[in-house]
């Protein structure tokens, strides 16, 4: 096995100031190199990306899975303005700064949502992302290694090879190992009536299930973005260039045509600018990406004057529409667990020791896991957390989505979030709204994946080194505290289950000994975490009257040479992690930019 530490390191930057490229992408994280690689295949066409990070170093904590957390490359500090609805504290905001992004950094969890969900963007104005649409990219995007067959009978891990795909660059696998508490996590979720889903692949991603991960099962080593998308091809690609260490400050235009951007060297501080021939590709992610529009003169107008920015094209919905998932740990100390459960690694010295001898020697070891959350996930609608879904679903339809948005919000952003509404809360009892997962040691994790509070993406200065201002707005809109508890008093039920309840488990935090719900909710709002780092959403594939900023081929209303193409074009948040979906929405978007440049 090829350890971590002894990969040859490629550190590359070659030369961009004052050339001019096919194309350029301004953030190189998993969408920026998806579509990079894709449209470099082309071999006359030359793609420049510019990423604000660095090469990542190979480091431990990327590659092993069991030595992920804590994690190098995170962007700090950066945080959320001040929640009023949690009391007016402010919360990290947990992102990448490297080549690769959140690939490089995230828990590798590698899981589609539901079909309903993809359909919803279609209804929604993203015309053509459906998931009968999307499946191809899925598979695309992949190279899916079945588990041991052996090893898969014991540890209940099942898959459906239809939906997968198995030429493609992002490597999924299952861990090769597994705590012992596992089965009973498994044991007691099935025994509260959670269906046991064969692969949430296949277009129903509820019920419980073993997480696929984006590792690479020969070397049991994380394959991220950088790897698959950069390391794989360069080699063979001299019109592939990516220039680390630079940030992109905003696009240049010629009336309402993008022609290049501006971009600093992080080192010297030098400004410098860049021309692309093509198209200019904005792949920052979705706190960053619409900060970079509205230095460029694409966003709400009268919000841009104040801070004497140009208006190139009025679009109010750029920075709208912030989501992400709730999170909220739920510790128990558990009496009587078995060894070695899920916090072993980080407690116990000489286990860890043994375990990571095992892992150099490639034989299977806790370090084959991301022991952070755990291997299974239950994820569900919401009838399936409460008897009484319809009183929320009441008290959901009972808002007023305008004063949800502040009072006086852009009318077609109000719009949008009607829509949204509308479809979202007509599918929360069909699709996953929600989801537990246990490490099997101390720390349970519960989000909130559907959620109705929307946040904002505003500019706090007019310069890309301040961070804009990032509010999540959590749990404005009280349904998600609902759903919210909800979970967690079907937690409770799973914990007092006969095959949990045999490992002793006395939670400690957030509500131990409390059975009044008023006072549930007051301590599940003081230890929520508004963010998983799954910010998604603030340039919407929708129509323009309906608070959209991209078309449905990603091309940004008003403009010409002009596309978004990460994460943050979604109009609402996925189920669970969302790489998958943002590796498979790149993969789509670089065919529709090849398409309309014929290039395919
Ligand atoms: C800690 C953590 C754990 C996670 N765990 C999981 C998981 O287990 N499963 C899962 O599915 N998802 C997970 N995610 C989420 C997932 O990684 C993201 O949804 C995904 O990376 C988003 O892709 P993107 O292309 O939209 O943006 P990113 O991958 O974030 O890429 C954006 C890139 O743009 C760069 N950038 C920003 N501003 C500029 C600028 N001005 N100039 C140049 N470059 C810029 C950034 O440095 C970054 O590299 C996790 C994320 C984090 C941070």
């Amino acid at each position: 096995r090829p350890l971590a530490g002894r990969y040859a390191q490629r550190i590359e930057s070659r030369a961009a100031s004052n050339g001019t490229y096919d194309f350029i992408i301004a953030g190189g994280g998993i969408a920026g190199l998806t579509v990079a690689d894709r449209l470099s295949e082309v071999a006359n066409v030359s793609v420049l990306v510019i990423e604000y990070g660095p090469f990542d170093q190979r480091d431990d904590g990327v590659m092993i899975p069991g030595a992920y957390f804590p994690v190098p490359y995170l962007w700090l500090p950066l945080m959320s303005t001040p929640q009023t609805a949690l009391g007016g504290a402010s919360y990290l905001v947990p992102a990448g700064r490297v080549v690769g992004g959140g690939s490089v950094v995230n828990a590798m969890f590698f899981h589609r949502s539901s079909a309903e969900d993809y359909d919803a963007w279609d209804k929604l104005g993203a015309t053509g992302w459906t998931w009968k649409k999307l499946l191809p990219y899925f598979k695309k995007s992949e190279t899916f290694h079945a588990p041991d067959s052996t090893y898969a009978a014991e540890h209940n891990l099942t898959w459906d090879e239809s939906v997968h795909g198995f030429s493609g660059p992002v490597q999924a696998s299952y861990a090769p190992y597994d705590f012992p508490g596992a089965a009973n996590f498994y044991n007691g979720a099935r025994s509260l009536g959670v269906q046991a889903r064969e692969d949430p692949n296949a277009g129903d991603a509820t019920g419980i299930f073993h997480l696929q991960h984006s590792v690479d099962p020969k070397t049991q080593t994380r394959s991220s973005a950088r790897i698959n998308h950069y390391d794989r091809v360069i080699d063979s690609r001299p019109n592939y260039h990516v220039l680390p260490n630079s940030i992109v400050g905003k696009v240049i235009f010629e009336g309402t045509t993008a022609v290049g951007v501006e971009y600093i060297d992080r080192a010297s501080g030098v400004t410098s600018t860049v021309r692309a021939s093509k198209e200019v590709i904005i792949s920052a992610g979705s706190v960053h990406s619409p900060q970079i529009l509205q230095l460029s003169g694409i966003g709400d107008a009268s919000q841009l004057a104040a801070f004497g920015i140009e208006s190139v094209v009025d679009l109010p919905g750029v920075g709208q529409n912030l989501q992400d998932h709730l999170n909220l740990k739920v510790d128990y100390n558990y009496t009587s667990n078995v060894f070695p459960d899920g916090g072993s690694l980080q407690s116990n010295a000489t286990y860890a020791a043994e375990q990571r001898a095992l892992y150099d020697a490639g034989k299977p070891s806790a370090f084959d896991i991301t022991a952070t959350t755990g291997s299974q996930i239950i994820q569900l609608p919401l009838s399936n957390w409460t008897s009484d879904s319809a009183s929320i679903i009441a008290l959901a339809k009972s808002q007023d989505p305008s004063a949800l948005l502040g009072g006086n919000p852009d009318p077609t952003v109000l719009s949008g979030f009607k829509k949204q509404r509308e479809i979202i809360i007509s599918n929360f009892d069909t699709v996953a709204i929600g989801d537990i997962s246990w490490n099997t040691g101390p720390e349970t994790s519960i989000y909130v994946t559907r959620p109705l509070s929307r946040g904002t993406v505003k500019l706090n200065s007019t310069s890309i080194l301040v961070d804009p201002l990032i509010d999540f707005g959590a749990i404005t809109d009280p349904t998600d505290l609902e759903m919210l508890l909800a979970i967690y008093l079907k937690n409770r039920e799973l914990m007092a289950t006969p095959d949990i309840a045999v490992l002793g488990p006395i939670e400690t935090t957030p509500a131990p000994g409390l059975t009044d719900l008023e006072q549930i909710k007051t301590a599940l709002k003081a230890n929520v975490a508004p963010s998983n780092a799954h910010m998604c959403c603030t340039n919407a594939m929708m129509a323009r009257e309906d608070g959209g900023v991209v078309d449905p081929q990603n091309r940004v209303y008003g403009t010409k040479g002009l596309s978004v193409v990460d994460a943050s074009v979604w109009p609402f948040v996925v189920a669970g992690g969302p790489q998958a979906s943002v590796y498979a929405g790149a993969e789509k978007a670089a065919d529709v930019i090849k398409a309309r440049h014929g290039l395919l």
